[in-house]
């Protein structure tokens, strides 16, 4: 589904002396069925930007549309449903939301909720362990028993048994080991490809780099940039404002600059990077 911002403004606390502008004046597109990244300073909009798109959180102004959906203000709480079911979306610390005693019964929670049938949940769980990487012997286990990493795990299979068209990631892999945090990049990589739109909150500029085909960076409720990774990671502009942080690729090539290479645009891929210097050691 493609989604629209179109001036979206969001006021926490309106009319109170303690009112905070979470967003300001935002007007932006999210393609549908691509990896789209938003990154941004702690406290700069992110989640609240991403909270608008299922409704979570209504604008102050302006509009979102999600599909046919239009979400404005005046939005009414109900009927929200087949919205959210479409929207599926994956918290930060995830497992701390875990609450059934047995993994199957919470993976089952979210379809169940949404109008499936006990079989129909059943199944889901029965597959969506496996998608997660945990085989089926987990679904009779308490979540509680499951070390942190299989826990979130557990806590993104309820998420994807919904079969949501679009999944949002507010940092999915904080806290999780390298090894754990590649796979689960990785899973919602494959998810995309195989048609979900996913969009990504992350501090950790190598997975936008690595996985996202597109970006856009946040800055006091404001949108200040949109567009590729290999491009925006090479505006000039955001860098010297300390608007964005690059990914390692970039700043070991900002490096090799002093060492006598020469790079037209930063690479910000191991593969880019490496083709780039061998081109040149090869010159
Ligand atoms: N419930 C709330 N009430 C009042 N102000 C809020 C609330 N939630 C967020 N804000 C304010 O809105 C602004 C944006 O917050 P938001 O949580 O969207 O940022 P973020 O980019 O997601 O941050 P982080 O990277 O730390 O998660 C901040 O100034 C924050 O203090």
């Amino acid at each position: 589904m493609e989604i629209t911002f179109e001036h979206v403004t969001h006021s926490y606390n309106v009319n109170s002396p303690t009112a905070s502008l979470g967003l300001d004046d935002v007007s932006m597109t999210i393609k549908d069925k691509k990896f789209t990244a938003i990154v941004g300073q702690t406290g700069s909009g992110k989640s609240t930007l991403v909270r608008h798109i299922n409704a979570l959180l209504k604008p102050t102004s302006g509009t979102i549309l999600v599909g046919d959906r239009k979400i404005t203000s005046e939005t009414n709480n109900k009927n929200l449903k087949s919205l959210r079911k479409n929207i599926g979306m994956v918290f930060q610390f995830p497992e701390s939301q875990l609450f059934e005693d047995t993994v199957q019964k919470d993976i089952m929670f979210g379809p169940m909720n949404f109008g499936a049938s006990a079989r129909e949940a059943k199944a889901a769980a029965k597959k969506m362990i496996k998608l997660v990487g945990l085989d089926e012997s987990y679904l009779e286990k308490s979540p509680f028993d499951l070390s942190g990493g299989q826990m979130r795990r557990v806590a993104i299979a309820g998420v994807l048994a919904s079969d949501p068209e679009t999944i949002i990631l507010d940092e999915p892999t904080a806290g999780l080991d390298p090894v754990g945090r590649f796979e689960i990049m990785n899973l919602f990589k494959n998810l995309q490809l195989k048609g979900k739109t996913i969009i990504l909150i992350t501090h950790n500029m190598d997975d936008v780099a690595n996985f996202a085909d597109e970006m856009a960076v946040i800055h006091s409720g404001k949108l200040v940039a949109t567009g590729l990774p290999k491009d925006v990671f090479n505006q000039q502009d955001l860098l010297k404002e300390d608007l964005l942080s690059l990914p390692k690729s970039a700043e070991f090539a900002r490096e090799l600059s002093s060492q006598g290479f020469h790079f037209d645009k930063l690479p910000i891929t191991i593969t880019a990077l490496g083709k780039e210097i061998k081109q040149q050691l090869g010159d």
